[in-house]
C-alpha cells in the first residue's frame, strides 16, 4: 500500500509515521527544505511510542521517500493526505492538482481542522475531510466528513492502521472535536487576559481533574455518573439552572493584541521553556502510551481501539510465542528493561503456548485452564527500550496434569537475554482443584511431545518442579 503525504509539517509528519509503522510505503511532498529533517525527528519519536502500545509486533516498516514532483508522489497512491496550512486558497490549489494526479480510487483526505467539505469541493475537487489529532501516530481519532462512499473506503483503511474513524453525518465548521477544543481555548484566553489564572494554573486545572475523566469516559458518561444513582436526569435537574448563569464567555472572543500574545507566550515560556519541543513530545508520548496501555486493559476508549487492532495483527507460530518491541515504560532507573518484564514476557509466552495447544479463551470460558505453580528466571543480558524481543518456547513435558515449559527470550540481534522456565498445573476453574486436561488439549500436547522426543534438554533447563 502507498500513501502520499502532501505537506510534511507537524500533522503530515505524524501521518507519515502512522502509515510507515503500519507497513505502508510513504512518499512525502513538501517544498520546505527542512521537511526531511523534521519528519526524521518525528519518526524517531514515533518509533519509540507507537509499537509500545502493542504486545505484539507491528508489520515491518514500509519505505520512506521524499520527492519534489507532485505527480510522482500521487502516482499509484492508495491514500493521498493533504496537510498544508489552514488556508482555503492554498487548499483549493493543492486539491485541484491532487484530484487531477491521483488514481480515481485513491482516498484523498484533507487534515483541515475546520473547513467543511462543501467549502473544500466548491471548485470541483474530489476530497473528504480526514481530520486527525496530534500526535497522529498515537491518537486514533479521525473525523471523516464528506461523500459517504469515499468516507466508507477511508474508514476501512484507517481501521487497518489502528485508527478510529468517526463519521460526521452533518457538516459543520470545525467538525465535532474542535468545537470543544475551541470552546475551552477561548475560555482559557479570557482567564489569562483577565488575570484570573496563568497558563500553568489553567493546565493544572485540566490535568489534575477533568482531563483524567475525559480520556476514559468522555463527557456524557462522566456526567451520568456525576448524577449519582438517579443518573443523567438528576444531573440535568441539578445543573440545568447554571446554563442561564454567567458561567461562560463563549460568545465573546478576546482580541489577540500584542500585549495578550506576549503575556501568554511569556507565561508559557516560564512554564515549559526549560524543555525542547522534541523532549516535550517524548514526555507527552510516554504519558499517552502509559494511559492508553491502562485503557487497553479495560478495553475503554482509545485502549479498546488498540486492543481491537492488536487482535488483527498476525499471531506468532511455534516455536515463537512472543514477538514485540520493548516499550519505554518497561525500563527502570538502570536504563534497561526491568526484571519484572522478563517474567511478564515469559507469562505472555505461556498464554500464547496455551492458545496454540487449544487451551484458548473458549476453553477457559468452558471452565478449564492452567495455573502457574513455579517459575525460574535466568537473566543473561540487557534489553533496552525499542529493542525487538521474542520468545521461543520448548515443551519439556505435557503429560497428565502437568505442563512444563522453557521459554528462551531473544533480543532482535538473536542474543538470548533470559530464560523463563515455568511449571503449570491443569485446573478445573469451578472447584479450583487440579484435573486432567480436555481430550483435544491432551492430544495436542502428546503430538508435540512425540515430535520433540529424543531432543536434548535446552541449556539451563530443568530448574523447576524438583
Ligand atoms: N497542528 C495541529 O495541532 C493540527 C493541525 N491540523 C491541520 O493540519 C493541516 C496542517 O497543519 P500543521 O501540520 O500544523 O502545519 P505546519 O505548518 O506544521 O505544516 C504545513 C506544511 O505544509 C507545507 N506546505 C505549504 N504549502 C504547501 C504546498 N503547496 N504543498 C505541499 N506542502 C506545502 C509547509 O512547508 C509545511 O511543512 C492544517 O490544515 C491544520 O488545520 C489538524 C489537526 C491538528
Ligand atoms: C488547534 N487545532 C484546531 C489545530 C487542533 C486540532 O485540529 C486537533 C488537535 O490535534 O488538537
Amino acid at each position: 500500500m502507498k500513501a502520499a503525504i502532501i505537506g510534511g509539517g507537524v500533522i503530515g509528519g505524524g501521518w507519515a509515521a502512522r502509515f510507515l509503522l503500519n507497513g505502508w510505503d510513504v512518499v512525502v511532498y513538501d517544498p520546505d527544505p527542512e521537511a526531511e529533517r523534521k519528519i526524521g525527528e518525528v519518526l524517531a519519536n514515533a518509533r519509540r511510542a507507537l509499537p509500545a502500545l502493542y504486545d505484539t509486533a507491528l508489520p515491518f516498516e514500509g519505505t520512506l521517500r521524499f520527492t519534489a514532483d507532485l505527480a510522482e508522489a500521487c502516482a499509484g497512491a492508495d491514500w493521498v493526505q493533504e496537510s498544508v496550512p489552514e488556508r482555503l486558497d492554498i487548499k483549493h490549489r493543492v486539491h485541484a492538482e491532487l484530484t487531477a494526479l491521483s488514481p480515481a480510487e485513491a482516498v484523498i483526505g484533507s487534515s483541515t481542522s475546520g473547513f467543511k467539505p462543501s467549502e473544500l469541493t466548491a471548485e470541483g475537487a474530489r476530497v473528504i475531510v480526514a481530520h486527525p489529532f496530534n500526535p497522529v501516530y498515537l491518537l486514533p481519532l479521525i473525523e471523516l466528513v464528506g461523500d459517504t462512499d469515499h468516507c466508507a473506503r477511508a474508514a476501512t483503511l484507517l481501521r487497518d492502521i489502528g485508527m478510529y474513524p468517526l463519521y460526521v453525518r452533518k457538516e459543520i465548521d470545525a467538525h465535532i472535536a474542535d468545537r470543544f477544543l475551541e470552546a475551552v481555548w477561548r475560555e482559557a484566553l479570557w482567564l489569562v487576559k483577565d488575570g484570573i489564572a496563568t497558563t500553568e494554573e489553567i493546565d493544572e486545572a485540566i490535568r489534575m481533574g477533568f482531563g483524567l475523566r475525559w480520556a476514559q469516559m468522555g463527557l456524557f458518561e462522566t456526567y451520568r455518573v456525576a448524577g449519582g444513582e438517579a443518573g443523567m436526569k438528576h444531573f440535568m435537574a441539578q445543573f440545568g439552572p447554571c446554563l442561564t448563569w454567567p458561567w461562560t464567555k463563549l460568545m465573546d472572543v478576546p482580541e489577540f493584541t500584542d500585549e495578550l500574545v506576549d503575556l501568554i507566550a511569556g507565561q508559557s515560556d516560564a512554564q515549559s521553556g526549560h524543555m525542547s519541543i522534541r523532549a516535550l513530545e517524548r514526555l507527552r508520548d510516554d504519558n499517552l502510551v502509559g494511559i492508553m496501555r491502562a485503557l487497553k486493559h479495560s478495553g475503554s476508549g482509545a485502549g479498546g481501539v488498540v486492543a481491537r487492532h492488536e487482535a488483527t495483527l498476525p499471531k506468532t507460530t511455534q516455536p515463537v510465542t512472543q514477538d514485540r518491541q520493548v516499550p519505554q515504560i518497561w525500563t527502570d532507573y538502570n536504563g534497561h528493561m526491568n526484571e519484572a518484564h522478563f517474567l511478564e514476557t515469559g507469562s505472555k509466552a505461556t498464554d500464547r503456548f496455551m492458545e496454540m495447544v487449544g487451551a484458548d479463551a473458549d476453553y477457559i470460558a468452558g471452565g478449564l485452564s492452567y495455573f502457574t505453580v513455579e517459575n525460574h528466571v535466568r537473566y543473561l543480558d540487557e534489553v533496552h527500550a525499542g529493542d525487538r524481543l521474542r520468545a521461543e518456547t520448548r515443551l519439556l513435558s505435557g503429560e497428565g496434569k502437568k505442563l512444563h515449559l522453557f521459554h528462551t527470550l531473544l533480543r532482535g540481534d538473536g542474543t538470548a537475554v533470559a530464560t523463563v522456565e515455568s511449571l503449570l498445573l491443569h485446573v478445573d476453574l469451578a472447584t479450583r482443584k487440579s484435573c486432567l486436561p480436555g481430550d483435544a488439549v491432551a492430544r495436542a500436547l502428546a503430538a508435540m511431545t512425540k515430535t520433540l522426543a529424543g531432543l536434548p534438554m535446552p541449556e539451563g533447563a530443568g530448574k523447576v518442579g524438583r
